[in-house]
């Protein structure tokens, strides 16, 4: 089943297009990587995806609803596809606890009081951390935690999609290897489907069943992981390949 189906979404600002003629579809329980350098109109994609940035032009489906461009999100919908943000420390309320920022959240999104101290449980479990984090504010957590808390935020209303945009960009590399591995156990046992966004090649390889390139805006190239390393076919994504740093272990073992 396709859970994101993006036709030919324009997006500008000005004399940018930011988003010219994009399309791309996310299938359930696969991750689809969207990699380009600074500029390419990655994080508009995945805002669009979100319902947070209105395209000019084009279609959009989510679990195979049309949604209206600039519309308001149905709440069921926006429940179904969740961000894993950059940089959780300064996305996370610093003010608020762990326990805090999940009902937040939880409230948000129409989720019942009584259902959510189980939700928030199963949550943390879900990224490997105990209830004693619950109690934890985001200053008091490293990054790796931090972003898992970032995760568990974004499942605790049961998701299909999760947009992670840079989501370990901002990690050192052992740490990275421990996100993403949560990421796809979860994309493994739980079927989910992950846009996952970054300028870097050698992460989004690892995680992703299928490869988008984006420059300037514009889609070069589109197809299986595999067969875009293999044979790339348009000379941006060889130089893509060419500039990927070392790739993270999958198993790493540190904790930053
Ligand atoms: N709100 C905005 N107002 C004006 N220009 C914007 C806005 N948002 C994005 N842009 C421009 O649109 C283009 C695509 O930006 P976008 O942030 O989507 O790229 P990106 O690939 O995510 O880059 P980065 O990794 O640096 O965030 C850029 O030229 C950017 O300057």
């Amino acid at each position: 089943m396709n859970v994101i189906e993006v036709a030919h979404l324009c997006k500008r600002f000005g004399k940018i297009a930011a988003l010219d003629d994009v399309s791309l579809v996310a299938r359930q329980g696969m991750t689809v990587g969207i990699v380009g350098e600074s500029g390419s109109g990655k994080s508009t994609l995945a805002r669009a995806v979100l319902g947070l940035q209105r395209p000019d032009s084009g279609s959009l489906r989510i679990l195979g609803h049309e949604i209206v461009l600039g519309g308001r999100m149905p709440r069921e919908l926006r429940r179904s596809v969740q961000l894993v943000p950059q940089d959780p420390r300064h996305t996370l309320n610093p003010a608020r606890t762990v326990q805090r920022s999940l009902w937040f959240h939880m409230a948000a999104q129409g989720i019942r009081r009584a259902e959510r101290k189980a939700r928030a449980h199963d949550a943390l479990a879900m990224v490997a951390l105990t209830p004693d984090y619950l109690h934890a504010y985001p200053g008091e957590l490293s990054g790796g935690l931090a972003q898992r808390v970032a995760i568990a935020r974004a499942l605790v209303g049961d998701p299909a999609v999760l947009v992670c945009d840079e989501a370990v960009s901002a990690l050192d590399k052992g740490v990275q290897a421990q996100v993403l591995n949560v990421l796809s156990e979860l994309q493994r046992d739980r079927r989910l489907s992950l846009v996952f966004v970054s300028h870097d090649l050698a992460v989004v390889e690892h995680i992703s069943d299928e490869i988008t390139v984006l420059r300037r805006g514009r889609v070069v190239e589109t197809g299986a992981t595999q067969d875009i390393l293999r044979a790339p076919k348009d000379p941006y994504t060889t130089e893509l390949l060419a500039a990927r740093t070392a790739h993270p272990p999958l198993q790493g073992d540190e904790e930053g």
